[in-house]
């Protein structure tokens, strides 16, 4: 059998309907549910703006980071201090730490549109991740509309199903693995992504490693300025699996690692459930289920 490789995919050649590249984005949404992308819109100067600007974050004192700890909110909104989610239930939760913002809708009730947290340290923590967040989430529209043109789905239709997306930023903070950690431990344990698309930015340092099909793990890595990007559960029921959802770990090494991974939700009344199916799944209830299985301090709740 041969060996899957994750397709390294010219971004703004996908956006531009080149047929050969359209082509092998079928291929990898519909067999491997990764693929790296390079010469996208984001300058390189500015997501290392945005890394250091986290990892600013990050490094602050427990005690300081507590004041956004969203432990104390029932939404994903804030700092999720290392074991505060547990994505597979057979592993221990994981050692990472996040810091998680998101789209806000003034008055709404649902948890996926809380308003967000912002740490009083680093200053300027909030405007560099929401300029961020504001340029990732046109690009990762941009890229879903492409994609889901390209498995021949109408892509108009897809667009107007996010004009309120349930968008998730996250920065992702991997410290060196720890002495005591065991089997059961990782960075971030095994799962497959809740929503449709993650635009992940990574600091380059390896770490992520994507479940083959027939068995054994393939090492992803992406340099500051690339990205890798893959799908999730919604958009894999929605289009039959002609896009995947495929499992991926961070078991973590020496190195302390970093990851900024967009996660592009629908809107929340969106149907997600096979087109033409006759059933309605609301992605607000297939995501908020995923994230009270996945939070500590939800599970705790319920
Ligand atoms: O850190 C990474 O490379 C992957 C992170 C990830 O899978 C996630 O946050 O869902
Ligand atoms: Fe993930």
């Amino acid at each position: 059998m041969s060996e899957i490789e994750i397709p390294r995919i010219d971004a703004q050649a996908l956006l531009a309907g080149d047929e050969a590249v359209v082509e092998q984005v079928r291929v990898a949404a519909r067999e491997i549910g990764f693929l790296t992308l390079h010469n996208t819109p984001i300058p390189v100067a500015d997501i290392q703006e945005v890394f250091d600007t986290y990892r600013a974050f990050f490094l602050l004192p427990a005690a300081q980071k507590e004041a956004v700890n969203m432990a104390r909110t029932g939404s994903n909104r804030g700092w999720g201090a290392a074991g505060s989610e547990q994505v597979d239930p057979d592993a221990n939760p994981d050692y990472k730490q996040v810091f998680d913002s998101g789209f806000e809708v003034e008055g709404s009730e649902l948890a996926t549109y809380a308003p967000n947290l912002w740490p009083e340290d680093p200053e300027d923590f909030r405007i560099v991740v929401e300029n961020y967040y504001a340029r990732a989430l046109a690009f990762s529209g941009e890229l879903l509309e492409a994609i889901v043109g390209g498995i021949g789905e109408d892509s108009n239709y897809f667009r107007a199903q996010f004009e309120q997306p349930m968008a998730l930023m996250r920065g992702n903070y991997y410290p060196p693995r720890p002495a005591s950690a065991g089997a059961k431990d990782f960075g971030i344990a095994t799962h497959t992504d809740y929503g449709c698309l993650t635009l992940l930015a990574m600091d380059g340092t390896p770490g992520l490693e994507v479940r083959k099909r027939g068995g054994g793990w393939i090492p992803v890595s992406a340099p500051v300025g690339e990205y890798v990007v893959n799908f999730g559960e919604m958009l894999e029921m929605w289009t039959e699996k002609r896009v995947v959802a495929t499992p991926h770990r961070v078991i973590g090494g020496d190195a302390e690692r970093m990851s900024l991974p967009l996660f592009f939700n629908p809107s929340a009344q969106t149907n997600v459930a096979p087109i033409g199916s006759g059933e309605v799944i609301h992605a607000v209830d297939h995501l908020q289920k995923r994230f009270d299985e996945t939070y500590l301090h939800l599970k705790d709740k319920s």
